[in-house]
C-alpha cells in the first residue's frame, strides 16, 4: 500500500497547473452515451481513478471508449447493455449518472444502489422522483434500482427538495431525449452543471438556464456525438490555494477559474491571504500570521463542501477560534480524528466543528478517510513538525493527479512510496484500456 511522506516546514513557490474537473468530466462522459450517431471527443480529461472507472462502466455496456493524451473518445452508437453492477458503483457513486441517459435512450436502466459512504448516507431519491415525474416506473430491490418506460419519457415540471448536483445532472440528461418540455426548479447551479449543459447542447440538446435555479429542456428525438473541453477543476485549484496560504508561500495556480472560486477567495482573504486574479490563473501569497474565520458549506455559489477539510487544515494554523458548519453532508467530519492524531485541538458539536488555533501540529501516521480528507491531511503535513505519513491513498487517486509530485515541484519536502519504500507515481504504468486503481468512494 502506497503512502505519502511529507516533512513540514517548506514555503511553497512557483507555479502549478490545474487539470480538468473530475466532477465535470464524469457526467460529460456518461452523457456521451445519449448519442445514437457519431463519436464524442472529450478533451482536458484528468488522469484519475474515477475516470478509469466510468470508462470501464461504459465499456461494460458495450460502448467503445478510448482514453489517451487527456482525451476520451466514446462511440456509443450500437445497442448498449443497460446495467451498471455493484462492483463499479461501489468504486464510484457517480456511476448512478448512467441511469438518466440509458433510461431516456433505451427505455431501461438497472444500477446497483450506491448506499452510504464515508461522508453521509447520500440517497438518490430525488433522481428517482424526477424519472417518475417523466413517466418512468421505478423498482428498488435486491440492492438494485431499475427504471423503465414503455415509450419515450415525457417532459415534466420537477421541483427538487434539495439542489442536488447529481439529481440535476441525471434529470437534465434524461429530459434531453424526452418528449416535450421539462422544467427543473430549485436545481443545482454548480459550474459542472453548466459544463454538462454546454456539452448536451453541442450534442443537439436544447437546454437553457443552466447555472440558474431553473433549467428548461426541450426534448429532442436524437442526439449526436460532440467535441468538448472540460472546465478546470475548482476543487483542485482551491486545494493548491490552501497549500500556498498554509505554508506562507507564493504560488501561481495556472488554469484556475476565479469566477468558480468566489467563496473560497473571499474566505482566504478574510484570513489575510493575498490573492491576485491574473489572466493566466490565481496567485496566492500566504501571510506570516493567518487570521481565524468561520465557514458554512452550502450549494454553489456558497462555500463548497469539497473544500471543507482543506479549510480545516488552514484554520488549524490560524490565530483565534474558527467554526466550520457542514450543511451539505451529515457526516463529513471523519478527518477530525485524524487531525487530532497530529495534535489538533477541535470540538465537534452537531454539524459544527470548533477549532482553536494556532495548533502545534506534529507529524504522525494518519489515514485518509475520503478524497478531500486525503488532501487536507497532506496540507497539514506541509506545516507540521517532523514527518507525516498519509495512508489510504486510494481516496486521493480518485480526484488528484500527481498531487505529491506537484507539491514537490513547488518546493515541498514530500514523496510517495510503495510498501518497500520505493518512490512511485500511481498513474505511470497504466494500460489505458484498464481500470488503474482499486478505489472506493
Ligand atoms: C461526482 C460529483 O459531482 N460529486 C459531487 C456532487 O455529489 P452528489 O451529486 O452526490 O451530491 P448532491 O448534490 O446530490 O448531494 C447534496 C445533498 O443532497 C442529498 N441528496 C442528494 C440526492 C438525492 O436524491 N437525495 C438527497 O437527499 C445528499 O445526501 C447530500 O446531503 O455534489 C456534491 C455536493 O456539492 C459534491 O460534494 C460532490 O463532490
Ligand atoms: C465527494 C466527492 O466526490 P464523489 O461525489 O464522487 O464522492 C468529492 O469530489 O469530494
Amino acid at each position: 500500500m502506497d503512502k505519502i511522506i511529507v516533512k513540514g516546514g517548506e514555503r511553497l513557490h512557483g507555479s502549478v497547473r490545474v487539470e480538468g474537473a473530475k466532477n465535470a468530466v464524469l457526467p460529460v462522459i456518461t452523457a456521451s452515451i445519449l448519442a445514437s450517431e457519431g463519436k464524442s471527443t472529450i478533451k482536458d480529461v484528468p488522469v484519475l481513478a474515477d475516470v478509469y472507472t466510468i470508462n470501464e462502466v461504459l465499456r461494460n455496456m458495450n460502448a467503445n471508449v478510448h482514453f489517451e493524451n487527456n482525451t476520451v473518445n466514446v462511440d456509443a452508437t450500437n445497442q448498449l447493455l443497460t446495467e451498471a453492477p455493484f462492483e463499479y458503483v461501489r468504486k464510484m457513486r457517480a456511476s448512478v449518472l448512467v441511469l438518466g441517459p440509458l433510461l431516456a435512450r433505451f427505455g431501461h436502466a438497472k444500477v446497483a444502489m450506491p448506499g452510504g459512504c464515508a461522508i453521509g448516507s447520500r440517497p438518490i431519491d430525488l433522481h428517482l422522483k424526477g424519472f417518475e415525474a417523466m413517466g418512468a416506473d421505478v423498482h428498488v430491490g435486491n440492492g438494485y434500482v431499475e427504471v423503465e418506460t414503455a415509450g419515450r419519457l415525457q417532459g415534466a415540471k420537477i421541483y427538487l427538495d434539495m439542489a442536488s448536483v447529481g439529481a440535476t445532472e441525471n434529470i437534465m440528461m434524461a429530459a434531453s431525449l424526452a418528449e416535450g418540455k421539462t422544467v427543473i426548479e430549485n436545481c443545482a447551479k454548480e459550474p459542472e452543471i453548466v459544463d454538462l449543459a454546454n456539452f448536451l447542447n453541442k450534442m443537439g440538446a436544447k437546454v437553457v438556464g443552466a447555472g440558474t435555479e431553473t433549467i428548461r429542456i426541450e426534448g429532442v428525438e436524437e442526439l449526436h456525438g460532440a467535441e468538448h473541453a472540460i472546465i478546470p477543476d475548482r476543487v483542485e485549484a482551491g486545494t493548491f490555494m490552501v497549500a500556498g496560504a498554509i505554508t506562507g508561500g507564493d504560488i501561481l495556480i495556472e488554469n484556475a477559474e476565479s469566477e468558480h472560486l468566489r467563496s473560497v477567495i473571499s474566505k482566504l482573504e478574510e484570513m489575510d491571504v493575498t490573492i491576485f486574479e491574473q489572466g493566466e490563473g490565481i496567485r496566492v501569497i500566504g501571510p506570516d500570521k493567518l487570521h481565524s474565520t468561520d465557514i458554512k458549506t452550502l450549494p454553489h455559489p456558497g462555500f463548497p463542501t469539497d473544500m471543507q477539510s482543506q479549510m480545516m487544515a488552514l484554520m488549524l494554523n490560524a490565530y483565534g477560534t474558527s467554526v466550520i458548519t457542514e450543511t451539505v453532508f451529515e457526516n463529513r467530519f471523519m478527518h477530525v480524528e485524524e487531525f487530532r492524531r497530529m495534535n489538533a485541538k477541535m470540538k465537534i458539536e452537531g454539524r459544527n466543528v470548533i477549532i482553536e488555533g494556532p495548533a502545534d501540529l506534529q507529524g504522525a501516521e494518519v489515514a485518509a478517510t475520503d478524497l478531500r480528507a486525503a488532501a487536507a491531511l497532506i496540507l497539514a503535513g506541509l506545516v507540521a513538525d517532523g514527518y507525516t505519513r498519509v495512508t489510504e491513498l486510494k481516496h486521493l487517486d480518485r480526484g488528484y493527479v500527481d498531487f505529491a509530485d506537484k507539491l514537490a515541484r513547488l518546493g515541498a519536502d514530500i514523496e510517495r512510496v510503495d510498501e518497500d519504500g520505493n518512490a512511485v507515481n500511481p498513474f505511470v504504468q497504466i494500460d489505458h484500456e484498464d481500470i488503474a486503481v482499486e478505489a472506493e468512494s
